[in-house]
């Protein structure tokens, strides 16, 4: 048997538990990897690779990182795709026979990582678990807010729609799925996603029992989970991987919620991409996004609620009225609102700080930051109305801190604590009496030295006794050379100098003993005493994020009427019957990319009636696109409960806001254009009801000409037929004769005018359809060479005169004819003729040729 050393053995047992995990282990002030963690984290980490000897003669690879920053390294690995397995010492080296214990206390995975960088942003990092069931159970969980929800879901389609509008950093799935079609569909939508197999908990007894075993309850009816197998699984097995990773399952972990997709307005993926809700489509930044324009928080908290909102719209015609009713009294309160937006701006992220607290993970400075944050708590519940909006009163009952927790807090943590409460100097004085006191024992330490002094030089006559501490001897009396015959009986000599030597006496030393025993006691104390302070803040996270709730609505509330007021939106109307109307509309995100003022707006009205499908013509530019997004966008954000950017809004509920806009980036999805364009008009007609809003700007246009408009002429009518509220922007000039057929589809075009052949945009909404289509103006405005532009416009004339067009190849022909003479040709031609090889029949074909060819020259 090979040998290797007891600390080598130990490792490989640990590591033999956490094969998918970079295993970091604790040596003394350092972590330390081994064989290929450490050839990865290296190289990944760009830090030194070294050896160790493991007891043989061969040398294993190594790299370790200090302890007291891992963090840092940690995050980086993470970020980079691994999972990393803390292995502490978790028994006082000291105490230790043989080896120190060492356990993994945690696994740090891209969707459970509490890094300090997410105490600041304002991004989820979500968890999901998958199963796969009679319905898809699906689970999500933010680890660093505890917030967990389930749902179950009946299509495939609509899994992957939820999974995107997630985002999640990391998803569970069972083996089974490993290397399936499914497997693959995931991380192309989300490419950076981090996959994790499990072994499902599949048995529903099972998930139950873990489930309410982690709860504390009896039943799941009050979960809603009783009825939801699949998502049981989902959410059991989460739990279960949370357990697994995190050794225990914190405070701040809230029961998993039961939602239906069906009480959301549906954004699906590509309306999400298409709308450029959260980022824009070109570079994937928040410039240019809905959210760039909408996000006027003050707290990463508020943050992500109001991202919450806008992905998931209401359906509720009573809650969007509670948003509202709320916003609408902001909106008219301006001083108020000044008032509380200055008290928000002061609030940390307080559920992620009772995240950390909850967690074991929280420094003495995020202790600070909730406490400093808590103290503006009763200041904003002041201002706050009663009775005016129930929303409103809500928050204002949940503005609740718990207990005298800001008074401990105030009690215990000095305001200069350090980051690492391991360093000391956390606990205030009079917070324990023995701290107290030992902290005295050292301050007095000082004066007990200068008054030995005094008293020595005084009891032995020697007038320059000095009284010293070095490292090596400690505490030590120093008499010079000619005075050393007074030195009394009680010193013993410890160091012998040139000029003279060094004394200790009992007193002395148990002087010493006290002052450094006192250093390592108070430290330990203080450690106990931050311990005990973190876990009374734990015990009150279920308060605590409550409170963090009411916090973040109020400060997205705000936001909402600080960005009314700012750009001057209106509170739009929410009536049950299906139903569009919108009174000079402005696209929220154009209009601030435009100066001031220039925004044309425009109105629409869309209903089951007369008005269900509008087609509109317009030349490229004249903002077709742009009319058609914002129609969607003035609907979506009615339904989050936000004012809008027009003059009048009345916006019947929806199900679901359907998007196909141009060629999207999915081609290297390896799907083409036309199939992308297919498929996302398919999943339309298969899905939208007369409670949806679709727009569709042109389809048709990745095939010839005829499929194209033959296919937009029958996803039309068909919309029509069903009742589909649909704004579809087209370019075949064709469908305008749709409008003579059907009742319920009406033209529109965008106005432009031409002046001196030149196009001048208007972006006005006209009824009827567009006269010309202005595409060669258009091509001129963009640059082409003007002799392309001389040679279309001839083109254009000719085909709309329905002749063919002049074509240059024939012109080509004409100047030919200058070279070779018709006598040439059919001199040429009769040349080529060998009568010994013609039957009589192809003989008397070359002739009528031969005549056919003198007849044309
Ligand atoms: N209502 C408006 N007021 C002012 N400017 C507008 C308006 N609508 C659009 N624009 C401007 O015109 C540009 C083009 O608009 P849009 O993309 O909607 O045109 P389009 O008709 O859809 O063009 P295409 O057919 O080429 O896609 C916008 O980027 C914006 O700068």
């Amino acid at each position: 048997m090979v040998h290797i050393t007891p600390m080598f053995r130990q490792y490989l047992e640990i590591k033999e538990k956490y094969p998918d995990a970079i295993l970091f282990f604790r040596l003394g002030d350092f972590y330390e990897m081994f064989f290929e963690d450490a050839e990865l984290a290296s190289r990944i980490l760009d830090i030194a690779l070294t050896s160790r000897d493991k007891g043989t003669k061969e040398k294993v690879p190594m790299c370790g990182v200090p302890a007291a920053n891992a963090a840092h390294y940690i995050n980086r690995l993470v970020s980079a795709g691994y999972k990393v397995a803390i292995c502490e010492q978790v028994e006082d080296p000291k105490q230790a026979k043989g080896i120190v214990k060492r356990e993994v206390i945690r696994v740090v995975t891209p969707g459970l990582n509490l890094d300090e960088e997410t105490l600041t942003s304002k991004d989820n990092r979500f968890l999901v678990s998958l199963f796969p069931g009679k319905a898809w159970g699906m689970a999500h969980l933010d680890l660093s807010t505890g917030d967990f929800k389930v749902t179950e879901i009946h299509s495939e389609e609509e899994m992957l729609n939820e999974l995107f509008r997630l985002e999640p950093k990391e998803i569970l799935l069972p083996e089974t799925l490993k290397d399936s079609a499914l497997e693959r569909k995931i991380r192309e939508l989300i490419p950076h996603i981090f996959i994790s197999y499990r072994v499902f908990i599949n048995a529903k007894q099972r998930a139950e029992e873990l489930i309410k075993e982690r709860y504390q309850v009896a039943d799941l009816t009050g979960f809603g989970l009783s009825q939801a197998p699949a998502a049981l699984c989902a959410a059991a097995t989460l739990l279960d991987y949370v357990i697994e990773t995190q050794k225990e399952v914190s405070s701040h972990l809230g029961v998993p919620k039961f939602y239906y997709l069906s009480q959301f307005l549906i954004i699906d993926e590509a309306t999400k991409r298409n709308l450029e809700i959260l980022r824009n489509n070109l570079d994937g930044s928040l410039k240019g996004s809905l959210l760039w324009v909408l996000d006027k928080t003050l707290t990463p908290m508020g943050g992500r609620l109001l991202k919450e909102w806008l992905l998931y719209p209401l359906r509720n015609l009573e809650s969007i009225e509670a948003r509202l009713e709320a916003v609408a009294y902001l909106v008219d309160e301006p001083s108020k609102r000044k008032n509380l937006r200055e008290l928000l701006a002061r609030i940390a992220d307080v559920e992620r700080l009772t995240g950390r607290a909850a967690m074991g993970v929280a420094n003495p400075r995020d202790l600070l930051a909730l406490k400093d944050s808590l103290k503006m708590v009763p200041q904003l519940k002041e201002l706050l109305p009663e009775k005016i909006s129930p929303l409103l009163d809500a928050i204002k009952e949940n503005l609740l801190v718990p207990g005298d927790l800001v008074q401990n807090l105030e009690k215990t943590i000095r305001e200069e604590a350090p980051v690492n409460f391991k360093e000391g100097g956390v606990i205030k004085d009079g917070v324990h009496e023995e701290l107290d006191e030992l902290r005295r024992l050292k301050d007095d330490a000082l004066s007990f030295l200068a008054e030995l002094e005094t008293r020595e030089r005084a009891r032995t006559g020697i007038p320059n006794l000095k009284v010293g501490y070095n490292r090596v001897f400690g505490y030590y009396i120093e008499v010079s050379k000619s005075h050393l015959s007074k030195v009394p009986d009680n010193y013993i000599r410890k160091q012998t100098l040139v000029g003279g030597e060094r004394f200790i006496t009992p007193e002395l030393k148990e002087f010493e003993a006290k002052v450094l025993s006192a250093d390592e006691r108070i430290k330990e104390l203080e450690q106990e005493l931050f311990l005990e302070i973190r876990k009374n803040v734990a015990e009150k996270a279920q308060e605590l994020k409550k409170l963090a709730r009411a916090l973040a609505t109020l400060d997205v509330l705000a936001s909402l009427a600080e960005v009314a007021v700012t750009n001057n939106y209106i509170r739009p109307k929410i009536i049950e019957e299906p139903g569009i109307q919108i009174r000079e509309g402005r696209h929220p995100v154009v209009e601030k990319a435009l100066p001031s003022g220039s925004f044309v707006p425009n109105s629409v009205k869309l209903d089951l009636k007369e008005n269900v499908v509008l087609v509109i013509t317009g030349p490229n530019m004249a903002g077709k696109s742009t009319i058609l997004r914002q129609t969607a966008l003035i609907t979506l954000l009615a339904h989050v409960g936000s004012f809008v950017p027009a003059e009048e809004a009345t916006i019947g509920l929806c199900d679901r806001i359907f998007s196909r806009i141009g060629a999207s980036d999915q081609l290297s999805r390896g799907r083409s254009t036309f199939m992308v364009e297919m498929s996302e008009c398919a999943n339309i007609l298969h899905q939208a009801t007369s409670r949806s809003l679709v727009i569709l700007d042109e389809i048709g246009r990745g095939t010839s000409t005829y499929d194209g408009l033959a296919i937009a002429w029958a996803v039309a009518e068909f919309l029509h037929e069903k009742k589909i509220m649909t704004l579809f922007a087209t370019h075949y000039h064709e469908l305008v004769e749709l409008a003579g057929e059907y009742p319920g589809i009406k033209n529109f075009n965008v106005a432009v005018k031409t002046f001196e052949d030149q196009i001048i945009f208007l972006y006005r909404l006209l009824p009827g359809p567009a006269s010309e289509s202005y595409g060669v103006q258009v091509a001129a405005l963009a640059g082409l060479p003007k002799e392309v532009i001389a040679r279309a416009k001839d083109i254009l004339k000719s085909l709309e005169n329905k002749t063919s067009p002049p074509l240059k190849a024939k012109k080509e022909k004409k100047r030919q004819k200058s070279l070779f003479s018709p006598d040439d040709i059919l001199k040429r031609q009769i040349l080529g003729i060998d009568p010994d090889r013609l039957s009589p029949l192809e003989a008397l074909q070359k002739l009528y040729e031969l005549k056919a060819l003198a007849e044309k020259h």
